[in-house]
């Protein structure tokens, strides 16, 4: 007979879970803080700090519980349920949010996001130096500045290195970060809400020092909202004040992007980043391991920087799950121990996980073909059929929304967020819908 898993073991393997999917941050605010307190039949009881207790018990009702009970189910074989319960705070124990927001609060900036701990590379050494010169001067030299390149390289990192260099060498400016979906969302509830919610928003957007837009590749073929950020635009710059941009691509290669908009873009400079290179890669883990307090030798670090050269979230997402191991489940750091992370996510060996990898599985397994996937056709299986394919495309791999919308006939990115909601809700509610997306996902990556 097996051992029965105590408290502690499991709480252990559950943390290395959630640290791996959270990252540090989210990680130390929500879950580290809890201490295992008794493992009985189906429940862990779990003690939260009093100091925070609303904040995390409000996120753990809201989404961790389930990521609870889905990784307890896959370590112990069986249902267990958390159960929260209030204990005395231990002053100074814990961080607090208000530590983490300091200056950053009215601008919504990730303190983690600044030029010290961006790491300087080929890829990304002429963006580096823009940027720098950006937030030396805003509204001087380089405006407005817009970054480009794939997913997870570090555009928004470096674009918010400038908004926290510019908050500290300025604590008066007035910066807002916003997605161009914020934009987008805060424009067309304005607009619902009436006459001074308008003039609300103008304000809003058009009072700042620094304005920081993410993905403004999100407003292809929306002319509304493209015409009023180029109001925005030109009331800003007018006015000597500094914007940001980040995009997947070029501008001109934006679908349906208005030309004013292209031009006036063009009119400022635009820097690219490409992937990193491999010293550059180690350099990022060195940065991660020091950064965490951890002592792990360089040719461990060098493995995993030559195994996945991707894109640098990818890179920090093996990391994590490699850190993890370590602090969790007190495996060494070595590189057997990198090996195995390295094969659990898939690196060493399987299938490649490609769009069109995923389409032939999803399309074989639903007896279609990848073409009906394509297709505009609504017929009830295939529509399925196409929402699991482009949901497994979202979580298998670093595709984009909209260049997932590409892969599947044209798509908008709005369809394959439409459709990747629908499945994440229907595997959550339905273990049937689970169990198929699992076996689909071990089909993708290992084969039948
Ligand atoms: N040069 C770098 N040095 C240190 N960390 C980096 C670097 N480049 C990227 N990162 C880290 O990689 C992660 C992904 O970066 P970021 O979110 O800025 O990518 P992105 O290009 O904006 O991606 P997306 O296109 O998905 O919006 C972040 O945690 C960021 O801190």
């Amino acid at each position: 007979m097996t051992k029965p898993i105590t408290k502690e073991e499991l709480w252990s393997k559950v943390q290395a879970e959630f640290f791996t999917k959270l990252g540090r941050v989210t990680f130390s605010t929500y879950i580290e803080p809890l201490k295992p307190l008794t493992l009985e039949d189906t429940s862990l009881t779990l003690a939260v700090p009093s100091d925070m207790a609303q904040d995390i018990i409000d996120q753990w009702d809201s989404e961790y519980s389930m990521d609870f009970v889905q990784f307890a189910m896959s370590i112990a074989d069986g249902f267990i349920k958390p159960d929260l319960q209030v204990a005395e705070a231990k002053p100074n124990t814990i961080p607090t949010f208000s530590d983490n927001l300091s200056f950053t609060r009215e601008s919504d900036l990730n303190p983690d996001f600044t030029f010290e701990k961006f790491v300087i590379g080929s890829g990304n050494e002429n963006a580096y130096a823009v940027a720098r010169a950006v937030a030396d001067e805003p509204g001087q030299v380089y405006n407005p500045y817009l970054i480009y390149g794939g997913v997870g390289l570090g555009k928004t990192h470096l674009m918010q290195a400038i908004g926290n260099a510019y908050a500290v060498s300025t604590p008066s400016a007035h910066i807002k970060y916003a997605t161009a979906e914020d934009f987008l969302n805060d424009f067309t509830e304005s607009l619902r809400a009436g006459d001074g919610a308008t003039a609300a928003f103008k304000q809003e957007y058009r009072s700042v020092d620094l304005l920081l837009v993410d993905d403004i590749q999100f407003w292809s073929g929306k002319e509304k909202v493209q015409e009023e950020f180029f109001n925005t635009f030109n009331v800003l710059t007018k006015n000597g004040k500094q914007i940001v941009m980040t995009s997947d691509k070029l501008p001109t290669e934006i679908v349906d992007l208005q030309t004013r908009l292209t031009s006036r873009f063009e009119a400022g400079i635009m820097m690219d980043i490409q992937k990193p290179d491999l010293p550059t890669r180690v350099a990022i883990l060195q940065n991660l391991s020091e950064s965490d307090g951890l002592d792990i030798p360089n040719d461990v670090l060098e493995l995993i920087a030559e195994k996945i050269d991707s894109n640098v979230r990818s890179l920090e997402g093996a990391f994590h799950k490699f850190e993890a191991s370590l602090r969790y489940m007190n495996k060494p750091a070595t590189k057997e121990t990198a090996q195995q992370i390295l094969g659990d996510l898939n690196i060493n060996q399987g299938f490649k996980i490609t769009v069109e990898r995923i389409q032939q599985v999803v399309a074989d397994y639903y007896m279609q073909t990848i073409d009906d996937l394509k297709s505009s056709s609504r017929k009830k299986d295939l529509v399925t059929a196409r929402h699991v394919a482009m949901y497994l495309t979202r979580t298998l791999t670093n595709e984009s929304l909209p260049d997932i919308g590409r892969s599947f006939g044209g798509r908008d990115h709005s369809s394959v967020l439409h459709a990747t909601t629908k499945i994440t809700e229907k595997s959550e509610s339905d273990p049937r819908t689970k169990e198929m997306l699992d076996a689909l996902t071990d089909e993708i990556k290992h084969g039948k």
